[in-house]
């Protein structure tokens, strides 16, 4: 992507729908008088007055125990340098995000108009009641070390300087298991530190608790090397001046082992890299642009181990992996501090956590094929879900082992559960699908390439690898709004009703007069309707000069599946098709099937739906357990609507008696585990989380989806189809171009099972 595209969309992605990145939510039910009788007064004083009477009762009614300031002045922002409170804002907003998405922590973010340490001081201690821990972020030294010092004296709640200490804590471990990869000894490497503020003491001192010598260690300021000589120095500062008669960066690289880079940007040179020792280690972290570019320190020396703090080249050595884990584990032991046995016990859960066996779910997260342990995979990455269950519990270990912890954790089992659900909400589905697809992109036909959205959502997908667009459609429109959007890319352009298609469009034609002349249809027929997009889109994917379509975005739904099913057909075994809908609620993703065709299934037709959801929920690579609704439960009633349900399980637990599927059920017994484990201990389901509930007719079904998709906000992938001979997938109308690109990723996730799709067939009858 282009610098100046990347400003365009990164000012877009904060200005539009709403300006900024977090928001606050309420966690109680707030609908009736009663309920704000209790949110407020007179309810709320109630709390009030237990708080009152013992202090420690705040983490008890309110929701200070997992609250944390996220609070900055704006004097060291990422490298950008000091820009003040305001403009730090959206650094801190995104803080905030990733507290939330990776350890489920809420965040205010406090931005403070003060450049006095006391003043500083001052505002944090007095709003700390609000918090259960307080980050600082991006505050410049050598102010940081007196502000961090003073406060963690002073508050009985965690306070940790992310840019101090969550640095060092990452940088630490991706350095431990270079230095491993490299067979040298951290006692022995020679270490040049390009920076001097708060990242960069911080990181250094913490490499001498792990073995660095002082006498190997060259740190370096905006004046230059830090020598002992220098006499303006700050204490912090003094600690690691050299003895070395040295004065550039350049004499300090020559035969060093280490480069970290806590400074500003592009200040390291090849020349410099070509100096080093052998397999140098460079961590280049200043933000967002590093001291050496990734792919130029790449370029530079065969046998470099590089990171950068960047997310878009292997080992992102990164604050990120740091601080969200690190918090979450303080605050479940309610620590008051973050102590150094809580800063080793994260280094080493994080190094150690980089040898182990990389999930399946990483690779496919990031893109990779097999992420192993090596040169370019020196630290987890910051989406790898064992993070979440690693490094909290080895810091809330640490604290109690350290005497800090207050609410010492008993049950480590049970914690670890805790904190997986935790993470149960986000839409790590999305992001699955999306690399999943860019692991083998195909060539997806887009019907109506002419319309602004489904031709935006096409852009996404060329730009972002998930797909190769084919635009089919009036060619002149699409090339008017192609320069409209600055989509530049080369991508076919497929006018069915051009002379150019002529050829193919009468080949089209003949196959389907072939295919079709039994019921009704001749040559004419059949060259005439072949000028419609859906018809031509269809025989593209049928003849094999595309892998997937997309359509329906301006066309109502039976009018796009007909010219599916005429031209491409079902699947052999599938008598009808259905669809899913897969919605990303907050207690995971659950797909509802059949949200768009068959009004009133037959109990064979619903286990056929069962079965091929149960097909489509493998795709995503999700583990099916699969709940068949009804208004009754096991047989409490013999109304023929429950009753088809019934026959439908037993057809099921007949067929395919592997399958994880129950019923009849109703929806509240199918979503609450520990209710139907109760209730219905001989359920298939019983203890397990259902993905998937199959509706026993449309209206149902229908009703249901789109209930949950408004009311609750919950975003929604499909109606996915089920069935088809061949990947095609169908918009509903004037669908969002998110929702666009998120159907071309299931389609080229659909069009990459071409050798599995046979299994379809395997639906037994
Ligand atoms: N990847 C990651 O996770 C993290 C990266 N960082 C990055 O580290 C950098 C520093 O952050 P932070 O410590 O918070 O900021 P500070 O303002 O506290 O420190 C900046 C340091 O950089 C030094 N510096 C400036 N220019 C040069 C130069 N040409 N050569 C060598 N040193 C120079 C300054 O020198 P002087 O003392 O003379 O002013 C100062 O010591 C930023 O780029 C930030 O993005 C920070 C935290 C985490
Ligand atoms: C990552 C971070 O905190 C910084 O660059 O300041
Ligand atoms: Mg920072």
């Amino acid at each position: 992507m282009s610098k100046e595209r990347m400003r365009r969309e990164a000012l877009l992605y904060h200005a539009k729908p709403k300006p900024g990145k977090i928001q606050v939510v309420p966690t109680k039910k707030y609908a009736t008088q009663r309920d704000l009788s209790l949110a407020y007064s007179p309810g709320v004083a109630e709390p009030c007055l237990e708080i009152e009477k013992d202090v420690n009762n705040v983490y008890k009614y309110t929701n200070k125990s997992n609250l944390v300031a996220v609070i900055s002045n704006g004097t060291a922002v990422l490298g950008l340098g000091n820009i003040g409170p305001e403009a730090s804002k959206p650094v801190m907003e995104g803080k905030g995000l990733l507290f939330k998405i990776f350890a489920d922590i809420d965040v205010f973010d406090i931005e403070v108009n003060t450049e006095n340490v006391e003043e500083f001081i001052a505002t944090v201690r007095n709003i700390a009641p609000t918090f259960g821990g307080i980050n600082l972020e991006d505050i410049k030294a050598p102010e940081a070390f007196e502000i961090e010092k003073r406060l963690k004296e002073e508050l009985d709640i965690p306070v940790m300087h992310d840019d101090q200490h969550g640095t060092a804590i990452i940088s630490a471990a991706a350095l431990l298991n270079a230095l491993e990869l490299t067979n040298k000894k951290i006692e022995e490497v020679r270490i040049v530190i390009s920076g001097a503020g708060a990242a960069a003491v911080s990181c250094t001192k913490l490499y001498k608790a792990f073995g660095a010598k002082a006498e190997n260690i060259v740190m370096l300021d905006s004046k230059g090397v830090i020598r002992k000589d220098r006499d303006e120095l700050s204490e912090e500062k003094s600690e690691f001046a050299t003895a070395r008669k040295i004065d550039t960066l350049d004499e300090a690289m020559n035969d060093a082992d280490v480069f970290v880079g806590l400074s500003i940007a592009n200040i390291v040179t090849p020349k410099m890299l070509l100096s080093m020792a052998a397999n140098p280690v460079v961590f280049a972290m200043a933000n967002p642009n590093p001291e050496i570019a990734y792919d130029l320190a790449i370029d530079t020396r065969e046998d470099i181990i590089m990171a950068t703090g960047r997310s878009d080249h292997p080992n992102q050595v990164n604050n990120v992996l740091g601080f969200p884990f690190i918090f979450r584990g303080a605050l479940d032991v309610r620590a008051t501090k973050i102590n150094e046995a809580m800063k080793m016990a994260a280094v080493k859960a994080l190094a150690d956590l980089a040898k182990e066996m990389v999930p399946e779910q990483v690779n496919i997260a990031y893109g990779e094929t097999k992420l192993n342990f090596g040169r370019e995979y020196i630290i987890p990455k910051p989406f790898d879900p064992r993070l979440i269950a690693t490094v909290p519990p080895a810091v809330a270990k640490a604290a109690m082992e350290s005497g800090v912890a207050t609410e010492p954790i008993t049950d480590w089992e049970k914690y670890r559960d805790e904190l997986y659900e935790r993470m149960g909400s986000d839409n790590k589905i999305i992001r699955l699908l999306m690399n999943r697809a860019k692991l083998n992109p195909k060539r997806i036909v887009f019907a109506e390439a002419d319309h602004l959205d489904v031709l935006k959502a096409a852009q996404i997908v060329h730009d972002e690898g998930i797909g190769i667009p084919i635009l089919l459609g009036r060619k002149e429109i699409i090339l008017e709004l192609m320069a409209q959007i600055e989509f530049e890319a080369e991508v076919d352009i497929i006018d069915p009703k051009s002379d150019e298609q002529t050829e193919t469009l009468n080949a089209y034609a003949q196959t389907h007069w072939e295919n079709r002349r039994r019921s009704g249809i001749t040559l004419y027929d059949a060259q005439k309707i072949m000028r419609e997009r859906n018809y031509f889109a269809s025989m593209m994917v049928n003849e094999g000069d595309a892998d997937a379509m997309i359509s329906g975005y301006s066309r109502s739904y039976p009018s796009v599946v007909r010219p599916v099913l005429e031209t491409i057909g079902r699947f052999e075994g599938v008598n009808k098709v259905a669809t899913t809908n897969l919605m990303l609620t907050k207690r995971g993703p659950l797909f509802i099937s059949d949200t768009s065709i068959n009004i009133d299934p037959t109990a064979k037709e619903l286990a056929k739906i069962a079965q091929m959801t149960n097909y489509t929920m493998k795709m995503f690579g999700l583990e099916p357990v699969i709940a068949m609704i009804s208004y009754a439960n096991f047989g409490s009633s013999k109304d023929p609507h429950a009753t088809k349900v019934r026959e439908a399980v037993s057809y099921l637990h007949r067929s395919n008696p592997d399958m994880h599927v129950d019923g009849e059920l109703q929806t509240d017994f199918a979503l609450n585990p520990e209710m139907l484990r109760k209730k219905f201990p001989f359920s298939k389901l019983a203890g397990k989380k259902v993905n998937a509930l199959i509706f026993p007719n449309l209206d149902s079904a229908n009703s249901n989806y789109k209930l949950l998709k408004e009311l609750n906000n919950v975003e929604s992938i499909g109606p996915i189809m089920l069935g088809m001979r061949k990947p095609v997938h169908i918009l509903q109308l004037g669908a969002s171009v998110e929702e666009i690109v998120n159907m071309a990723a299931v389609a080229v996730v659909d069009a990459q099972q071409k050798e599995k799709r046979k299994n379809i067939a395997d639906l037994q009858e």
